[in-house]
């Protein structure tokens, strides 16, 4: 058993009040109980290589989600028509042999049929041994449009990685600003109560994720299909802002504290796909991530969430905050752009675990009734291992970005991002 699944307190974390300083990314993550030093090792040495191989297994690679684009919000938008967000349905005999294999790992790129931009189109090749019966439980923070299974798609993550894929205009910016809109009509606001600022930087957080995948995985030049970083991409969109890389850092340590705090939970989970070798190693590898004595010594509690719904209110406004959660997790229906729908969704759902790991439990500190459905721990390790691959890209370009803020950058890269 591990003491960090009690409850933080912050008599017990007592370096939990401090904040950092602005812009130099030095001393505490604000708001969180870990400085930025220690997130970034961590990250290195301990998080991110482990997340990459257990993304990569049997169990963590299927995700099950409905991509159909049915907006409650804008019915008669018609952006899912947009040539860029469709997929073809291939007839059986265009996929090669080996697309029908869960071995069978291909690049996006291969994928035949796609109309318009290929890579914003999501590849459905996946092996349907892999979903056996986990509980079927509500989370209050989710919009649950997941009922009807017939409209269900299970997607191999692993084919279709959160990168470039073009989406971007009116569409892009509508779902943003009704994601912000939700959260706080009046944002920024000196009146801000905490809870709603917890909020809102898990969504700008959020957001300098995405913008930092687009960056690190760019499509340089379409005629010769050249990908790679875009730094001024990430330097305009992400590092120029010092509250979006702050609130970057704040997620992580955020979902980051979800994963630990169900340590017990996850640890005693099923990880079971028929394949007994790769389940082993995918429980092995959740063990030496949950009890990582590195993690533990380091950043034991990285968020304090006993501090939040503490004032005379804090029910109503736990509900309140709750409805505006379940619809930003709606508006990912609104996405116009499939590849961008499927990871909104993945990620929404992996946040609305995590909120469900620190606030929804009955009791508040009881662990023991929390039960989470499989592709709920699927998502929530999915999201920590985006978040940890943008904390990495993020603090390995330092020295470039740093470099780009002292001699400026070109005028194209301005006018662009
Ligand atoms: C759910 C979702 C998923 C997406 N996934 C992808 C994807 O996988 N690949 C892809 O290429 N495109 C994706 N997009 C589109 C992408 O996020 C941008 O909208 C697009 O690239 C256009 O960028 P932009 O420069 O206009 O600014 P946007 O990123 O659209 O930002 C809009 C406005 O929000 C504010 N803002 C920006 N970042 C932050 C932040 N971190 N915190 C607070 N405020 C901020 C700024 O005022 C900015 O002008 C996705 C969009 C959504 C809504």
């Amino acid at each position: 058993a591990n003491s960090r699944n009690a409850p933080a307190s912050s008599a017990a974390i007592k370096t939990c009040d401090c904040a950092s300083g602005p812009g130099n990314y030095t001393g505490l993550v604000e708001g969180c109980c870990c400085d930025y030093e220690t997130a970034h090792s961590l990250n290195d040495h301990v998080l991110h290589p482990i997340l990459q191989e257990l993304v990569k297994t049997p169990f963590f690679r299927y995700f099950k989600v409905k991509l159909w684009c049915d907006c409650p919000f804008w019915p008669d938008d018609g952006m899912c028509h947009l040539r860029d967000c469709s997929v073809c349905e291939c007839p059986e005999s265009e996929f090669p042999e080996p697309f029908k294999k869960p071995s069978g790992v291909l690049a996006a790129d291969d994928v035949i049929c796609q109309e318009g931009k290929p890579q914003a189109a999501v590849d459905r090749t996946l092996d349907d041994r892999i979903f056996r019966g986990w509980i079927e439980i509500d989370n209050p923070w989710t919009y649950d449009d997941e009922t009807d299974n017939s409209a269900m798609t299970y997607v191999n993550l692993q084919l279709n990685p959160e990168r470039y894929t073009g989406y971007a205009g009116a569409s892009a910016q509508r779902i943003w600003t009704a994601i912000y809109k939700e959260n706080c009509p009046q944002y920024p606001s000196e009146e801000l109560c905490h809870e709603k600022e917890v909020m809102y930087k898990l969504i700008s957080g959020l957001h300098s994720s995405i913008s930092v995948h687009i960056a690190s995985e760019y499509l340089l030049d379409a005629s010769t299909n050249l990908w790679g970083p875009n730094l001024e991409l990430l330097y305009y969109r992400v590092w120029k802002h010092p509250d979006r890389v702050r609130n970057l850092y704040f997620i992580f340590l955020f979902v980051l504290r979800a994963v630990t705090k169900a340590a017990d939970y996850l640890e005693q989970a099923e990880y079971n796909t028929g394949n007994p070798i790769e389940d082993l190693k995918t429980h092995s590898l959740v063990r030496q991530l949950l009890y990582n004595p590195e993690l533990i010594s380091a950043c034991p509690v990285p968020f304090d969430e006993a501090k939040l719904w503490q004032g005379e209110n804090g029910p109503e406004l736990k509900l309140q905050i709750q409805k505006q959660f379940r619809n930003i997790s709606a508006v990912m229906n609104c996405v116009g752009c499939e590849k961008c729908r499927l990871w909104g969704k993945l990620q929404v759902n992996g946040l609305a675990t995590a909120l469900k790991v620190l606030f929804s439990v009955d009791g508040e500190s009881n662990q023991n009734h929390l039960q989470l459905q499989r592709n709920e721990v699927i998502a929530l390790f999915n999201l920590l291992n985006r978040l940890s691959e943008s904390v990495k890209f993020v603090h390995d370009m330092r020295p470039s970005l740093e470099k780009m803020e002292t001699h400026g950058t070109s005028p194209v890269g301005k006018a662009t991002w």
